[in-house]
């Protein structure tokens, strides 16, 4: 199981987050690999699945993966997997305590689907990331099962309780803490099923009486089922994609796709200001996500830096589409989520009487977004939100352009056409992709932010 390119994978993870050794591994483990090294803070950094799979117990030191919990007939086909037509190598037979009547461990699973990236990947270098990453099993109209810390603690070798349903039963298991918003906290998990890297989302469901009475728990609760409905079938390279969600006593769970890298918010913050063509590449891909929303009937409400995720090759991922704007709107307006939103906010949307929201709103916020990269800092990085309300409202401001930043006479007209306060002069988002700004070099691919 050692590979011998897991130095070289864990040098790309390392320039992503600076990295402390851990825990040792369980002593039944077939082949002990050196020691990935991760990060020192509470969050796990989100490193591409490849070079998860090289170091599984760090990511999910909860479990262990070592124990035969999964039907060893499920999983090996996915409906929505892009697999190529590989010829699969004849298959290695687990060790035989790996695979205890009829069931797989977990790291049994998740090993072929590495195998499975592996052979993709050498087939065609370009295919996994554009193509198969975002392409994870749904999980919609099947049965979900966590397989928890409590049951990983069961004797080894005893199995795990079927459950009784008929149709595919998808197992999964809860990772490390990726991020935190704020509606809930964000795990990297593992669909024990058929070895895929996901992401859940998970926020506390209400259960003392109290807590059934606290209308911002029931309002949350209720928005993100209903939006996760409504986004299921979503299914574009530039939006994070839906893949269902569970309902337990203690919590509601968002399944997504997992997108490993950062976000460009972050990414502002760790490297300032982007080169230009970062920006248009980045802004292309933000209006191909939103051109397909739009079309689709849905407007994301609360776009902004943060909620744009960018992997390490660049692709960029729209995600959290307008859950904070429709729970603002459920409570009236009086929980204050949306306040981190203002500096990305079209004017119509911060007038309270009319509370217009517009496909074309999404567009300003995309203004302000293309602002940030082009000056390193968030829209009216001198205002607080108050003072944005204002500027907005009654002045009809847009957002300022510092004077040290120089702006093309392609990128200003690009910047007055987001931010136009008429609506009726603010492009779609599938104009705004002809802009003749967005033009990238022919030969120029994305190679990092400088
Ligand atoms: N699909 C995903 N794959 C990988 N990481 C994710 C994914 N979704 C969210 N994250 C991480 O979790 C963090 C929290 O995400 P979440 O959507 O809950 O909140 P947010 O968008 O940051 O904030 P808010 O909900 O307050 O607007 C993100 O900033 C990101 O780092």
């Amino acid at each position: 199981m050692y590979s011998p390119k897991l130095g070289q994978t864990h040098r790309n993870f390392a320039a992503l987050a600076t990295l402390t050794s851990t825990s040792s591994p369980a002593s039944h483990r077939p082949v002990t690999p050196p020691k990935p090294q991760r990060r020192s803070s509470a969050w796990a950094p989100r490193p591409p699945p490849e070079d998860i799979y090289e170091c599984l117990e760090e990511f999910f030191p909860e479990h262990d993966l070592d124990k035969p919990v999964i039907e060893a007939n499920s999983g090996e086909t996915s409906p929505t997997t892009a697999e190529p037509a590989i010829p699969a190598p004849p298959e290695a037979a687990p060790p035989e305590k790996l695979r205890i009547r009829g069931k797989k461990s977990i790291r049994i699973v998740a090993e072929e689907h590495k195998e499975l990236i592996d052979r993709m990947s050498r087939a065609d270098p370009t295919s996994y990331s554009n193509a198969v990453r975002k392409r994870s099993t749904k999980l919609w109209g099947s049965k979900l099962e966590e397989v928890t810390t409590a049951q990983a603690k069961m004797q080894s070798g005893q199995p795990v309780p079927e459950s009784p349903s008929a149709g595919t039963t998808f197992k999964w298991v809860r990772g490390d803490l990726i991020g935190r918003g704020t509606y809930g906290r964000v795990y990297l998990a593992l669909n024990a099923t058929t070895g895929e890297m996901i992401a859940v989302k998970q926020v506390a469901m209400p259960r003392t009486a109290s807590d059934k009475n606290d209308s911002w728990q029931v309002t949350v609760v209720q928005a993100l089922k209903m939006e996760s409905e409504t986004l299921k079938d979503l299914d574009h390279p530039n939006i994070v994609q839906y893949l269902g969600f569970e309902e337990t006593p203690d919590n509601l769970s968002i399944f997504l796709e997992y997108v490993p890298g950062s976000s460009i918010g972050s990414c502002l913050l760790k490297y300032g200001k982007f080169d230009e063509n970062v920006t248009k590449s980045f802004t292309s891909q933000i209006l191909a996500g939103l051109e397909y929303l739009h079309s689709e009937g849905i407007p994301h409400r609360a776009l902004k830096a943060d909620n744009i995720l960018v992997e390490m090759s660049g692709v960029c991922k729209i995600s959290d589409f307008g859950i904070s704007k429709k729970i603002d709107d459920a409570s009236g307006g009086a929980f204050t989520a949306m306040q981190g939103t203002v500096f990305w906010m079209a004017p119509e949307v911060t007038n309270t009487q009319k509370k217009e929201y517009n496909f074309k709103s999404d567009i300003w916020s995309v203004g302000c977004v293309v602002l940030e990269m082009w000056v390193g800092i968030r829209p009216w990085m001198r205002d607080e939100a108050q003072a944005v309300m204002f500027k907005l409202y009654q002045s009809n401001l847009p957002p300022p352009v510092p004077e040290d930043v120089v702006l093309s006479e392609l990128a200003d007209d690009f910047r007055w056409k987001c931010l136009a306060n008429n609506l009726e002069e603010r492009p779609t988002s599938a104009e705004l992709r002809m802009h003749p700004y967005l033009v990238l070099p022919p030969d120029w691919v994305f190679t990092g932010f400088k």
